[in-house]
């Protein structure tokens, strides 16, 4: 099965899966951030799932400001693992692996399981310019199911300038995942959504934060809704 991402899918981001239980009431799905633990214990606690939330897992590379620092040819094999299990309804693939066709047996494996790809990209630095960031986004989309783009925000022109490129984007008929990180960007978790955003990521615990500026799970579900 593959997650759908027709509409706004509240994600519980983590490092174990545990949290599902907490996480059940107010997400849509799990984030499992497998490179937090080493490989052979995440796909053993993907093997041992029996939430009832689907699973999107995630192997970020250490170069793309994850936990993976080892030989990224394993990374993506382990990510591959991931995906032929059950429960696991989605992936998460770095643009970067997309682009240089190191991500190809991945992306057949997902295809053949019905596991959905979010195509993801970050920069940790700044906001780059709306026509860069729809560039890229739609780069994105051209090889996965959803493209994701998580900026930095300095200020609110940057939360403005990611908020457009979401909503420009989904009028075109693409479907994008995007947030601001940090302080100033807080507020886009909230809001991107309106503007067609469909995935939103918070932790179940404000310490477990997985990204700057991220508000916990209970908190983004009712912003979300909220403002629905
Ligand atoms: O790439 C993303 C987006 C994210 O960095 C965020 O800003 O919410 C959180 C990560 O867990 C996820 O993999």
């Amino acid at each position: 099965m593959a997650i759908a991402f027709d509409s706004f899918v509240l994600t519980a981001a983590t490092a174990d899966l545990t949290d599902e239980a907490r996480a059940r009431n107010h997400a849509d799905a799990v984030e499992f951030r497998m490179g937090l633990s080493n490989a052979d214990d995440a796909l053993a606690a993907l093997e041992a799932y029996d939430g009832q939330l689907p699973v999107l897992a995630t192997n970020r590379a250490a170069w793309e400001g994850g936990e993976w620092a080892g030989d990224d040819a394993e990374r993506l094999e382990v990510l591959a693992e991931a995906a032929r299990i059950d429960g696991v309804e989605a992936i998460d693939v770095e643009l970067e692996s997309l682009r240089s066709g190191a991500a190809d047996d991945v992306l057949e494996t997902a295809r053949e399981q019905d596991v959905s790809v979010v195509a993801s990209t970050h920069d940790f630095e700044g906001t780059p310019s709306e026509d860069a960031m729809i560039e890229r986004l739609a780069e994105a989309c051209e090889y996965a199911d959803v493209g994701k783009l998580a900026v930095t925000a300095h200020d609110r022109s940057d939360s403005l300038a990611v908020l457009s490129a979401t909503h420009r984007l989904t009028q075109d008929g693409e479907t994008v995942a995007t947030m601001a990180m940090g302080e100033a960007g807080s507020h886009t978790r909230a809001v991107a959504p309106l503007y067609g955003s469909r995935i939103g990521y918070a932790p179940v615990d404000p310490a477990e934060a997985t990204a700057p500026g991220q508000y916990d799970l209970a908190t983004l579900s009712r912003l979300v809704s909220d403002l629905e």
